[in-house]
């Protein structure tokens, strides 16, 4: 299969209009020059730009609701994206008690703020969540009770359908009997025959100072690598994170684990790479708006800073859109976009690709970006996410059928 994009515009040699017949009618929307902040919006009734305040104006009107039609009819095929049970990605949180499980999912899925999880309860019996990024990414995540100690009593009762472990470890404690935890589950999943990932969340590292950090984060890795060395585990699939609540640091690491969950995660960074080498934007992410979860970026290397920034664009985005929009429509439709220009020289542009996944554009002042090639390609990349995502449902849906078709064969 091709994963390339079609249709993408090549810079043009100078900021001029592309003037060819495949200009997107969003064109007649946005002026191209850049606007700042947030006078993207997303319906009539909303917050609205400057280009749109003459109420009256019938020829915009009729757009705006042509554009809405076209966005109903997204969400409808959106809606019709059905994921198998059986492929649905099943993630396990793991770890002792204490250690910060249950606070994690609150906060990333269900907005409750870093304070309000000091008053949790222990968790007494597993939670199970069937959550959504990006409305194409689907997923389960086991929220279980920790144990007090290293035992592995419970972990074989949750842990046999699990596709990815999620281990937190309370740095802030002693980290001893989380360590041995950590290691006689890999071992069990090993020794029988589960070669799932374990995605270690190094946690609370808030509780730490700055120098520190590092520095521990190293010697957890090192020791229960060399632990599992010891057990014959000569390449385990592990990953580590240095992760807290209160920063974005755990946003970034869930990021991670989700896009380890995605087929088409290749597919998905093939196609920001061509869009941000043809338009000459510095970076490219796709976020979904409500967790603040990257389903992806272009591959150049992410600073963690410009990931910050955007989780803050889709936080400024957000809160006005509820203090100003209207309280029936969602945060994000077919007219959503937004510009930012930071005083350090950077310009941070939202667009939506979905009801809940955005778009985020990062590019340098005074780079010469044609705004309305940049404009006509995102539109391609937008509609080609789209069929991406549904492509690969109709493929293994087609493989199923095939399957069955061969068995009674
Ligand atoms: N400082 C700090 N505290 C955190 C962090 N994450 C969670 N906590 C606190 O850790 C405590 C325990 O969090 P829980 O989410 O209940 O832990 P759990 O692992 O689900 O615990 P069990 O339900 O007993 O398995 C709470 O008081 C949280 O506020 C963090 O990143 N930093």
């Amino acid at each position: 299969m091709n994963y390339g994009l079609s249709g993408v515009l090549d810079t043009a040699p100078n900021n001029s209009l592309n003037t060819s017949g495949d200009y997107h009618p969003f064109q007649n929307y946005y002026p191209p020059h850049i606007r700042s902040v947030a006078n993207g919006c997303h319906n009539p009734s909303r917050l609205t730009g400057q280009h749109r305040l003459d109420d009256n104006d019938d020829e915009q009107q009729q757009q705006q609701q042509q554009q809405q039609h076209h966005y109903q009819q997204q969400q409808r095929s959106d809606d019709d994206y059905e994921i198998n049970d059986i492929d649905k990605p099943k993630l396990l949180m793991w770890g002792l008690t204490k250690s910060g499980k249950t606070s994690i999912i609150k906060l990333i899925f269900e907005k409750m703020t870093a304070g309000e999880t000091l008053k949790l309860p222990e968790t007494k019996m597993i939670q199970i969540h069937e959550l959504t990024c990006g409305v194409y990414v689907r997923f389960q995540i086991r929220d279980v009770p920790g144990p007090k100690t290293a035992s592995l009593n419970d972990f074989e009762t949750f842990a046999p359908n699990a596709t990815t472990i999620i281990f937190v470890l309370d740095v802030t404690e002693d980290y001893t009997d989380a360590i041995n935890l950590l290691v006689s589950s890999v071992q069990w999943m090993y020794k029988h025959g589960h070669n799932v990932r374990f995605e270690v969340l190094i946690h609370k590292i808030d509780g730490v100072q700055e120098p520190d950090r590092l520095e521990r984060y190293s010697n957890i890795q090192k020791q229960v690598i060399v632990m599992l060395h010891e057990c014959s585990i000569e390449k385990p699939l592990i990953n580590f994170y240095l992760t807290s609540i209160y920063d974005h640091s755990i946003h970034e690491a869930f990021s991670k684990i989700v896009q380890n969950q995605m087929k088409q995660l290749r597919a998905l960074e093939n196609m920001l790479n061509i869009v941000t080498e043809s338009t000459q934007l510095d970076k490219i992410f796709v976020c979904d708006i409500y967790n603040k979860i990257f389903l992806a970026s272009d591959t150049k290397p992410v600073d963690t800073q410009l990931s910050e920034l955007c989780c803050d664009v889709v936080d400024v985005y957000t809160d006005i859109s509820s203090i100003y929009g209207a309280s029936n429509s969602s945060v994000l439709d077919s007219m959503s976009f937004c510009t930012i220009e930071l005083s350090i020289g950077l310009i941070l542009y939202l667009k939506d690709i979905n009801p809940t996944t955005a778009l985020i554009c990062i590019f340098k002042k005074e780079s010469k970006i044609n705004e309305a090639l940049m404009e006509v390609n995102l539109n391609i990349l937008k509609k080609n996410i789209q069929e991406l995502f549904l492509t690969n449902t109709k493929c293994s849906k087609r493989q199923q059928l095939n399957t069955s078709i061969t068995s009674i064969e």
